[in-house]
């Protein structure tokens, strides 16, 4: 065990102090391009305008014999990008023979400009400890004045069972999204799907007993439920951000719309959008309604000390209540702050 006096110290002479607390900044949507791929790259600096963050996918989905290219592309773009616009990486698992290239390049060549590296496949603690002591070297050698933060993808049966560990291994953890395709082959689940509901998870009501053969109600279960619950517990109880994941079938807007909407009720703070269609979903999703925004101050403007109970609009609210009320507008005054569209729809 480290002793936790030395948890904020740097793990490498040199390199930049731990943060204290992740950065507050918008993520609602992680928006992956494959930097080897030069139509979609051309597209990156407009993208990066509209969306939270940006991110050069160094991993699945990029052949074996681009992994190069698509490193390249990575520091050209971090290099060339607006400054105003967020940029992180994905770059292969750690038992690739790509990562070790992957993560020097990243912090030695575009380190000022990379805020977060994701590292899929992540099992355990252990898998965060060698991430961490590498990027503070490599921080050092490039002279770097703030921490590059990791976010694990958690997409395996182990590192569902260590989430809390790997929540808590370092304080360079920025967030913990859902690898449902890598998760789901993990644990030989029969779907072929990335992310959202099957047909074929469901629950059926009873038969009728006065009428055995009336057809019976039957409706869809979501599968993520579970394990996006214990993913939200392990990164909010230490103090670090969850994100649902991919939704891979581009076409059904609406089906992604209802898997995002169901991971921003039960905490999520964004998602990924893999095509720029899913850009807009995911941000009218993960900006919070103005409606319940307009309830959230009503509450807020009624109750100035947060205590004792009260009637509003026909509804109990009490201290625990007023706390609801303040994620909500928390969230809208963050986003308002940097959006003036936000700003007028919350009167923020
Ligand atoms: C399980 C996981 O690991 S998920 C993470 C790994 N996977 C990814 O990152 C996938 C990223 N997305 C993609 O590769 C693509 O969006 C695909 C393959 C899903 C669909 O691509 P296409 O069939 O080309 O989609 P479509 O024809 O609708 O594209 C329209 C335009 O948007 C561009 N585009 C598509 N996706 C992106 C993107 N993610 N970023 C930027 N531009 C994009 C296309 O290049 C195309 O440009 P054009 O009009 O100049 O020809
Ligand atoms: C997100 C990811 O990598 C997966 O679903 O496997
Ligand atoms: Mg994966």
């Amino acid at each position: 065990m480290r002793n936790p006096r030395d948890f904020l110290k740097p793990l490498a002479n040199g390199a930049p102090a731990p943060l204290l607390d992740v950065p507050a900044t918008p993520s609602r949507m992680i928006h992956f391009f494959d930097p080897s791929n030069e139509k979609m790259a051309a597209k990156v600096p407009d993208i990066a305008q509209k969306a939270d963050v940006v991110l050069g996918n160094l991993e699945d989905g990029v052949p074996a014999d681009r992994k190069e290219a698509a490193r390249a592309g990575l520091v050209s773009i971090a290099n060339s990008l607006d400054p105003s616009a967020t940029l992180w990486t994905r770059v292969n698992s750690l038992e690739s023979p790509w990562v070790l290239d992957d993560i020097t390049a990243a912090v030695l060549e575009a380190g000022d400009k990379i805020d977060v590296i994701m590292l899929p496949k992540v099992e355990g603690p252990w898998d965060i400890h060698y991430a961490d002591r590498l990027i503070a070297q490599l921080e050092a050698k490039a002279g770097l004045d703030r921490p590059i933060l990791i976010h694990a993808i958690l997409e395996t049966a182990l590192g569902m069972a260590n989430v809390e560990e790997i929540a808590s291994a370092s304080p360079r953890m920025q967030g913990i999204s859902l690898g449902p395709a890598d998760l789901a082959a993990s644990r030989r689940m029969k779907t072929t799907r990335v992310g959202g509901g099957h047909p074929g998870y469901r629950v059926i009501d009873d038969p009728d007993p006065a009428n055995p053969e009336a057809p019976r109600a039957t409706a869809q279960q979501d599968p993520w439920h579970y394990t996006l619950a214990r993913m939200v517990d392990a990164c909010t109880a230490t103090g670090i951000l969850p994100y649902y994941g991919p939704y891979g079938d581009i076409k059904d807007v609406d089906g992604c719309e209802a898997q995002f909407r169901a991971a921003f009720l039960l905490g999520c703070v964004g998602t990924w959008s893999l095509h720029p269609v899913q850009i807009g979903i995911a941000k009218k999703v993960f900006s919070p309604d103005p409606d319940e925004v307009a309830f959230a101050k009503k509450v807020i403007e009624a109750i100035p000390d947060g205590r004792g109970v009260h009637m509003i609009d026909g509804k109990m609210q009490d201290d625990a209540t007023w706390k609801q009320a303040q994620v909500m507008v928390t969230l809208a005054r963050s986003l308002a702050e940097r959006d003036p569209e936000l700003a007028e729809a919350y009167g923020l």
